[in-house]
């Protein structure tokens, strides 16, 4: 699976493809992740993106021409990647939005920063527009590394061991809770099912404490 960014902050993405299960995804040849650096394809030799607001405000708005030049640009390469725009009024990014997304050969996100992009990229460009949740950050980066890391989990040999697959909202409900050694701990001790080496009991009671889980902190899961 291949990941186009376009973005102001290229460097910033040394962050998930230095380490960790990207890092080795990328080396295993499973993702690749190419970032494009926006103000090249800027109009202007101060290497802008952005100008005012049409109708005032203070924010400034990242321009049209730049990124539809970018994406033209990535397209000679990729013709079916999705276009897909970071930002609070998104799509929310959940575990079945995941999977979709996991479904695709290639992905080309964008990350706005000020107030956005100008709407007429949303509207023409824009195949999927997706929020990692209901809160503002300085730049959609940070949001394009978290679907990067949720998206490649689900790939084919990225993860080592199978069960780690078991992750919260998998079947949509949240993750069983978890012990390791010691077996007691300032009096606190591992549930007696657990070290009963039972593993039929084992599963069935990791399944009763994940809906118990999950009706009292997320009912709202148990709808969908
Ligand atoms: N919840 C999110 O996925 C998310 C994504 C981006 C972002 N900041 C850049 C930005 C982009 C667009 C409009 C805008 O107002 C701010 N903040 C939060």
């Amino acid at each position: 699976m291949r990941f186009d960014i376009i973005t102001l902050f290229p460097e910033m993405f040394s962050a998930i493809k230095e380490e960790g299960v990207i890092a080795r995804a990328i080396k295993k040849s499973i993702i690749s992740i190419n970032e494009w650096q926006l103000r090249d394809f800027s109009e202007n030799k101060y290497k802008n993106v952005d100008d005012k607001a049409y109708g005032g405000g203070a924010g400034m708005v990242m321009q049209v021409k730049p990124i539809r030049d970018c994406i033209k640009k990535i397209k000679e390469q990729e013709p079916e990647t999705k276009v897909i725009y970071l930002s609070p009024q998104g799509d929310p990014l959940n575990q079945n939005l995941v999977e979709k997304l996991s479904s695709f050969e290639s992905l080309t996100l964008l990350c706005g920063r000020y107030e956005g992009v100008d709407e007429r990229i949303i509207k023409n460009d824009v195949d999927l527009e997706v929020s990692i949740g209901d809160y503002v950050i300085s730049g959609g980066e940070l949001a394009a590394m978290v679907l990067i890391d949720s998206v490649s989990r689900r790939l084919p040999n990225v993860l080592g061991n199978k069960d780690s697959l078991n992750d919260s909202f998998v079947n949509n409900l949240l993750d069983y809770p978890h012990y390791t050694r010691p077996e007691s701990i300032d009096g606190d001790i591992v549930p007696e099912v657990l070290l009963s080496g039972n593993q039929a009991k084992i599963d069935a009671w990791r399944l009763e404490q994940a809906k118990h889980k999950t009706r009292q902190k997320r009912p709202d899961l148990l709808s969908n």
